[in-house]
């Protein structure tokens, strides 16, 4: 470790009140309990809890992270013939999580994946007719919803870490509660629902569900004891750094850190800091085995983090030390993890209405955040938890993230109701209503692309917009062909304008396949130690077009390779992703269409993603005028194009625009796009 003049934890952190803990009480045994089910606290409630849920139909179940909530009530009502007619699905707001929750309740049942205990997730469906305790993302039941809109094949809907308050969340929420009234107008059999967390504001959600009763456990497993830095840190990272190698050289080796930080990047940059200081500590410290977590690392590199660290120090073991988003926020424990360490920084999501820009923003976490952070450690036993912000910084933050549909474009989540036959999107019964700009932003939005009609104040589906709702991707992917891309996630509304004009330019198959690679996890690798050996190999399939063709080039040259697995390896791609692009039966021929049909058709269905070379070097949107810089790992950002038009947007220390494509300016103008933008570029130029 370099000179550190930084006194040890101990010292520059203050103690904050340890977790309330209660010893179990004398506990009846009950059939299917393992001893370590039996020590959790919720097997001390476990009959008054199935008494009171048996009778009934709503409940909000509150109780400490690691009470046994999420592996446990489940198994509980199975085991007490509570929904055993149908499934008892558990949706989780990641799909980490619900698939190491079902790995473990399985294990926990000694029953084979897929059997008994399931999951379904993007990409993954290991469930089978014999499931009856199934995990799913909140995402994947939406989607379901949209084919059983009473959800028939489920008893009961568990909706776990509810407080995270995901647009699937919230919306399933709706979804949820009417296929439960309308089951029992029906009179078929009833759906009991119940809503779950550490963290929630408990009476919303009983309020929501016709103020149900709310249930709460008392009791956490295993003490926590949270330090609070003394001083406020000007740098997290820094602070971070530092705390990970006070606890190196410190605690035992079998003691695992989780650190929370808040996107790819920087957790690559520190992890590499992390390795190279590692090789130079004395002898006698235990090696490091730094290891990333983020929603963009592929998913078998993500199950990582629960594998023991690997021995590389014979004599002194090693530490793991995970570097993750709050993607490892909720619901999952990560074997060996003693320690959390909390930066208190999230990137999140944010929408401007009326400027229809949605950008990713760094930002202080909130309470409720904090508390699932540090419910991390304690696990499987005592844990510490170091928060690099002061008890006063805390006590500033909003008790309650601020739930995303207030905070995010609506529109896929509009076309979603309408495709379920809400007949009133504008007033639906949303446990927090979004703001009308965002909602009429939204109709509008649809309405550009054709998907909705407007008769007063009524919203429609149009024949067009009934079609692009049959995809999860995005309005606009409504095409037969496509069908197998039904377990993709939402993509930005405005890819649906792309493909919906693709024809016209004949790249209909481009874009297809543009769509796919970008709504796919990332179908390339690009990790920053190799950085240089990455672009060399790249370099023979960049093109000057931009990414998007680049990506078109390497697409076509996998599919050339046949998929091969060293190809991929030689090449950093991803051949698992890429493979589940290729197997949506893409089959993108070589010379189909020229690149600038492709570019064209691409201006035109991004047109409010244009930016545009200002003389000073900088970049603006030409929709709403926001300065913006190319994203450094851009094939553009060297060549300063004049125009282009941008994927995505994300916003931390600058806002930068991502997968891009060089544009004619004028392509712009055409008549094709609403006159209102015409408008607005014409009087930018003068
Ligand atoms: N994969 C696992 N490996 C080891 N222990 C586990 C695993 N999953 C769960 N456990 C044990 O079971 C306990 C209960 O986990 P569970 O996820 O049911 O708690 P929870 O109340 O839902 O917590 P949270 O609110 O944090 O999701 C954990 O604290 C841990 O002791």
């Amino acid at each position: 470790m370099p000179n550190d003049p930084d006194p040890p934890p101990a010292k520059r952190f203050k103690p904050g009140p340890p977790f309330p803990r209660v010893e179990p009480k004398n506990a009846m045994l009950l059939p299917g309990a393992t001893a370590s089910r039996r020590q959790l606290p919720i097997y001390q409630t476990r009959e008054a809890l199935i008494r009171h849920l048996r009778r009934l139909h709503s409940a909000v179940l509150i109780g400490e992270t690691g009470s046994g909530k999420t592996t446990q009530l489940p198994q509980y009502l199975y085991e007490d013939g509570i929904g055993r007619q149908g499934v008892i699905g558990i949706t989780q707001p990641r799909r980490v999580a619900a698939v190491s929750l079902a790995a473990r309740v399985a294990q926990e049942k000694n029953a084979q994946l897929g059997k008994l205990v399931g999951y379904t997730v993007r990409f993954d469906d290991v469930s089978s007719p014999e499931t009856k305790l199934k995990f799913l993302t909140d995402g994947m039941l939406l989607r379901e919803s949209l084919g059983d809109p009473l959800l028939l094949r489920y008893t009961v809907v568990i909706l776990d870490e509810a407080h995270e308050r995901s647009i699937h969340t919230d919306t399933l929420l709706g979804v949820v509660k009417s296929a439960q009234r309308r089951r029992t107008e029906m009179n078929k059999i009833p759906l009991k629902v119940i809503v779950m967390s550490a963290t929630m504001d408990v009476d919303l959600f009983s309020e929501y569900f016709n103020k149900c009763p709310v249930l709460y456990l008392e009791g956490r497993h295993h003490p926590i004891q949270i330090y609070n830095s003394k001083q406020p840190q000007s740098d997290y990272l820094q602070a971070a750094l530092v705390s990970i190698f006070q606890i190196h050289q410190e605690a035992p080796a079998s003691h695992a850190v989780l650190v929370f930080l808040t996107g790819q990047e920087e957790i690559e940059a520190l992890a590499r800091t992390c390795r190279d200081i590692s090789k130079h500590l004395p002898q006698n410290c235990p090696g490091m085995c730094v290891v990333p977590l983020y929603a963009a690392l592929p998913h078998t590199h993500q199950l990582r983090v629960f594998q023991p660290a690997p021995k590389v120090h014979a004599a002194f073991g090693s530490r793991k030390v995970v570097l993750s988003t709050n993607i490892a926020e909720t619901s999952i424990t990560i074997s060996g993890i003693k320690y959390v360490i909390d930066t208190g920084m999230v990137k999140a999501k944010r929408y401007n209405p009326e400027s229809g820009l949605e950008v990713l923003a760094l930002q202080r976490i909130s309470k409720a955040q904090a508390q699932q952070r540090c419910g991390r450690a304690g696990r499987e036993e005592s844990g510490f938890c170091y928060r690099l912000y002061t008890e006063d910084e805390f006590d500033g933050f909003m008790s309650m993230t601020v739930p995303e549909i207030q905070r995010c474009n609506l529109s896929s989540v509009l076309l979603q109701l309408l495709a379920l036959g809400v007949s009133d999107v504008l007033s639906f019964d949303f446990i927090s209503k979004p703001s009308p700009e965002s909602l009429r932003a939204a109709v509008d939005q649809l309405s550009v692309l054709g998907a909705v009609d407007r008769k007063d104040e009524r919203v429609m589906l149009t024949a067009l917009g009934k079609k692009m709702a049959a995809f999860p991707l995005d309005p606009a992917f409504a095409k037969q062909r496509i069908l197998k891309l039904t377990a993709l996630t939402p993509a930005p509304s405005r890819y649906s304008q792309t493909l919906l004009i693709s024809p016209g330019f004949s790249c209909s198959e481009e874009i297809l396949t543009l769509v796919s690679l970008l709504s796919v996890d990332s179908v390339l690798f690009n990790p920053p130690s190799l950085r240089d050996e990455v672009a060399t190999v790249r370099k023979k399939f960049v093109s000057s077009e931009g990414d998007h063709v680049t990506l078109l080039n390497i697409y076509r040259a996998f599919r050339k390779a046949g998929g091969n697995k060293d190809w991929c390896r030689e090449n950093f791609v991803n051949s698992r992703n890429m493979g589940l692009v290729s197997e949506m039966n893409l089959k993108l021929e070589s010379s189909l269409a020229e690149p600038v049909n492709v570019r064209r058709c691409l201006a035109q269905g991004l047109f409010t993603n244009a930016a545009e070379l200002q003389p000073d070097g900088s970049y603006l949107t030409l929709d709403s005028r926001q300065k913006v810089s190319i994203h450094p790992s851009s094939v553009l950002f060297q060549c300063k194009p004049a125009c282009v038009v941008y994927t995505s947007l994300t916003q931390t220390s600058r806002c930068f625009i991502r997968d891009l494509t060089l544009i004619d300016r004028d392509w712009l103008s055409s008549e094709a796009l609403p006159e209102s933008f015409r408008l607005r570029l014409h009087l930018s130029r003068s």
